[in-house]
């Protein structure tokens, strides 16, 4: 791993891993390219603001459930390869139901060129502290549709305000959110703004 990286669980131990690129439940329906292990890797900058973000939820009874960190650029090439391939619809009813697979980099759901792979944008979602339970968001992760666009109409006013919650909370460490999804979020003074890196997740 490059100097300025570090892994995630190592500064936020209290929080949920479900690293789904690694796993095959993810909406390509496999392991993803460069995941070799199940682990969130993050620059050491974002990290740092990220501690702050789950000590301040952690006060109010929530826990980080990580999805995605650092994402190396040979997954995103993945990804495209995969978008290209017509023929393979199998997650298609669990991920993208309404969508056609290779409208889903021009309609803003994944990127080409990830703010991902720089290293300092990441997934996640909340969780309840004492249970476990994940917070209800009124999309899962990586729906792809207008449902997950932060601001839908097509959520109750419970799930935005969970919405919120998640969003206020990064926004004060610097984190700016993602207009089309309520998961994604990119630290603003990011130490690699234009780096790409492909090393792999091990
Ligand atoms: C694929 C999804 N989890 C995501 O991160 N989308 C954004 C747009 C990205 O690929 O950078
Ligand atoms: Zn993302």
């Amino acid at each position: 791993m490059p100097n300025g990286f570090v892994y995630l669980d190592e500064i936020i131990p209290t929080a949920q891993y479900e690293i789904r690129y690694y796993s095959a439940n993810n909406f390509t329906g496999t392991r993803v390219d460069g995941y070799k292990a199940p682990l969130a890797i993050f620059s050491k900058t974002a990290a740092t603001a990220l501690k702050k973000v789950s000590d301040d939820l952690e006060r109010k009874g929530y826990i980080l459930r990580i999805y995605d960190a650092y994402r190396p650029q040979k997954a995103v090439n993945h990804f495209v390869r995969w978008s290209q391939d017509a023929g393979d619809i199998k997650m298609k009813l669990q991920y993208y139901p309404k969508l056609d697979k290779q409208n889903l980099f021009k309609l803003g759901f994944i990127a080409k060129k990830s703010g991902h792979s720089r290293g300092s944008t990441i997934d996640l979602s909340l969780a309840d502290k004492k249970t476990g339970a994940l917070v209800d968001m009124g999309s899962p992760y990586d729906f792809f549709g207008e449902i997950s666009y932060y601001n839908t109409s097509l959520v109750s006013a419970k799930q935005h305000a969970n919405r919120k919650l998640l969003k206020d909370a990064m926004a004060k460490h610097g984190f700016k959110p993602y207009s089309k999804e309520w998961w994604h979020f990119t630290l603003i003074k990011e130490p690699f703004p234009k780096q790409y890196f492909t090393f792999n997740v091990e």
